[in-house]
């Protein structure tokens, strides 16, 4: 088989590590899968090439074993007549379209092009054919990589079936060395020195756009060449472009890809800028904040919350309204999926828990999913770290320094070892008790003259008045004061069952508030309520 041929006589021995695994992942899907139920996804992109040549030389060593079990030679001319399933749109750009139909036919592939959005695509597919598996050529600097394996199975609220990547742990300069090497043998005919003998020999068949500037392809709406391989001093993209596999550094391949963009409070973001609506509700003195705690301990009732309780209080005592606490499980979909809808209905989200190296410490990587960016490593960060941990910061411990791309800002004080990261108006805190949070808390208030942190609010008045009535006797009373006074928190709770009821009156204006208490006594005779101490 030509590709593997290719790839073991290469002195790459990264490459050659690469394929092998590669190339394993996808003979174990072979044999756990049957081969009409797994289905490979290609949209002509340079990473869906590669995979689509791993997959031909995967399915070519797969059948080549049971044939050589059974007594037969291989055979060479087998193609591998794999499902493969294409999602055209309109907005793909027309030589992707020409490259993916093209190569499909080339190599034999079943094609199956669905023109509908990815979701609703798949459900009819699996509705239409059973389809237990699809290989994707998803690598782990993708946005969408976030928290996968190389079998993942689809995300809840998808339907059903295994996500295959075996080239999850590609990188770019990985995608690019097997492309070449698949084709090195031309090369050796010319001098390798000269860049475009090298270019006109090297016919390797990938998608006409990685020569024309072009990294990483999404649609004709959001991508342009990369503007680090223009060859002319000009940053119009109208220049000559040097082919894909001169980018130097692979961590800038999506610098052509439109970003789904949100400002960070350096760039004039203003500290709650996701909120629902920021600057009226600072004018209006109110901010609201969002509590997610995360840990399975939590929730299995091992440990008690009381850092998150500690942070109400905190939130309270500046004048900050939170509107809901959640506790979610160690993982990343549960953690996106809560931040997703958090971020966008309050004007700070605040994560407490899931901050480290183990495999349940997954805040970042949720958070990064929430806000649909890639984790890039981050070496500022990185630096903090080697001087919080020293050399134990090696290995799989520098996962710790990737962090969300493009929307991350670490807040940094003197009494923090490591910064804080807030990714726009999500702030993620790591203490793990209360000492931990009041020091974290008092960082937060410090950097509040920055703009980058918390802001303090006119603080809450309240007071609450205890009483022996019924809930029967109060309730209307109660819900014609919330009409009279819109401004003025009124709400009443019971410490048991039998005993005394706690009404609560908590405003911004303490005359406000003390007029609310007034009013609402004037309804019942004198002595009826006595005011307590609470919180
Ligand atoms: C076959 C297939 C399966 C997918 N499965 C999932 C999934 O389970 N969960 C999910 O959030 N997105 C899923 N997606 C969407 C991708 O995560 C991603 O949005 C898409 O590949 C576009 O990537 P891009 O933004 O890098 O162009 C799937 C896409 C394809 C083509
Ligand atoms: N329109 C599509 N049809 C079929 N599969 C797709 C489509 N878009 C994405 N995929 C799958 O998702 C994977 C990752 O998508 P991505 O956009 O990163 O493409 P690519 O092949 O990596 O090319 P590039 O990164 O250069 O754009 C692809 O390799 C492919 O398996
Ligand atoms: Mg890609």
């Amino acid at each position: 088989m030509e590709i593997d041929k290719a790839i073991k006589e290469s002195d790459d021995r990264r490459l050659i590590t690469k394929y092998n695994n590669a190339i394993y992942v996808i003979q174990r899907a072979l044999s756990l899968y049957k081969f009409e139920e797994v289905a490979f996804s290609f949209n002509g992109g340079k990473d869906s090439t590669v995979l689509l040549h791993l997959l031909r030389a995967g399915y070519f060593l797969h059948i080549g074993k049971s044939e050589y079990t059974n007594g037969n030679p291989a055979n060479c001319n087998m193609k591998c007549t794999i499902r493969t399933i294409y999602f055209e749109t309109p907005s793909a750009f027309p030589e992707i379209n020409s490259f993916t139909h093209e190569t499909a036919a080339t190599y034999g592939l079943q094609m199956e092009t669905i023109r509908l959005d990815f979701k609703s695509g798949l459900e009819a597919l699996l509705k239409e054919k059973p389809t237990k598996a699809i290989f994707l050529g998803t690598r782990i600097g993708d946005p969408n990589a976030v928290g996968q394996e190389q079998f993942s199975p689809s995300s809840p609220g998808w339907p059903p079936f295994m996500r295959v990547n075996p080239i999850l742990d590609w990188s770019y300069r990985d995608i690019w060395a097997f492309l070449l090497a698949c084709k090195i043998q031309y090369c050796s005919l010319y001098d390798k020195g000269d860049i475009w003998a090298f270019l006109l020999a090297c016919k390797i068949q990938y998608c006409s756009l990685y020569d024309k500037g072009y990294t990483s392809i999404g649609s004709i709406y959001d991508t342009v060449p990369n503007s680090l391989l223009c060859t002319s001093d000009s940053s119009s993209n109208k220049g000559h472009f040097k082919p894909a596999y001169l980018l130097a550094d692979g961590r800038l391949e999506r610098a052509g890809r439109a970003k789904r963009y949100f400002p960070l409070a350096s760039e004039g973001g203003l500290v709650a800028s996701n909120g629902p609506n920021s600057v009226e509700s600072r004018q209006n003195n109110t901010l609201t904040a969002s509590v997610i705690t995360l840990g399975d301990e939590i929730l299995f009732g091992f440990v008690e919350d009381k850092v998150g309780f500690s942070l109400l209080k905190k939130l309270h005592s500046i004048g900050w309204t939170t509107s809901q606490v959640s506790f979610v499980r160690n993982d990343i979909d549960s953690v996106a999926e809560v931040v997703e809808k958090q971020k966008s209905a309050n004007d700070m989200v605040f994560i407490i828990g899931g901050v480290g190296s183990l495999a349940s410490d997954v805040s970042v990587a949720g958070v990064a999913k929430a806000f649909g960016v890639r984790l890039a490593p981050d070496e500022e960060f990185e630096e903090y770290l080697r001087h919080a941990i020293a050399d134990h910061c090696m290995g799989h411990r520098n996962e710790m320094a990737r962090l969300p791309e493009g929307i991350t800002e670490l807040l940094h004080h003197e009494s923090l070892q490591l910064p804080l990261i807030k990714c726009q108006n999500v702030v993620i805190l790591s203490a793990t008790n209360l000492t931990e949070l009041d020091n974290e808390w008092n960082c937060l208030l410090g950097l509040a003259s920055s703009g980058s942190a918390v802001t303090f609010l006119t603080p809450f008045v309240s007071k609450h008045l205890s009483t022996t009535l019924t809930d029967v006797e109060t309730a209307q009373p109660l819900s014609k004061l919330c009409l009279e006074f819109p401004d003025v928190y009124v709400g009443g709770y019971r410490k048991s069952r039998v005993g005394s009821l706690i009404i609560s009156f908590v405003g911004k204006d303490s005359l406000r508030v003390e007029l609310a208490v007034q009013a609402f006594c004037q309804r019942f005779s004198p002595g009826s309520f006595y005011e307590v101490n609470c919180g």
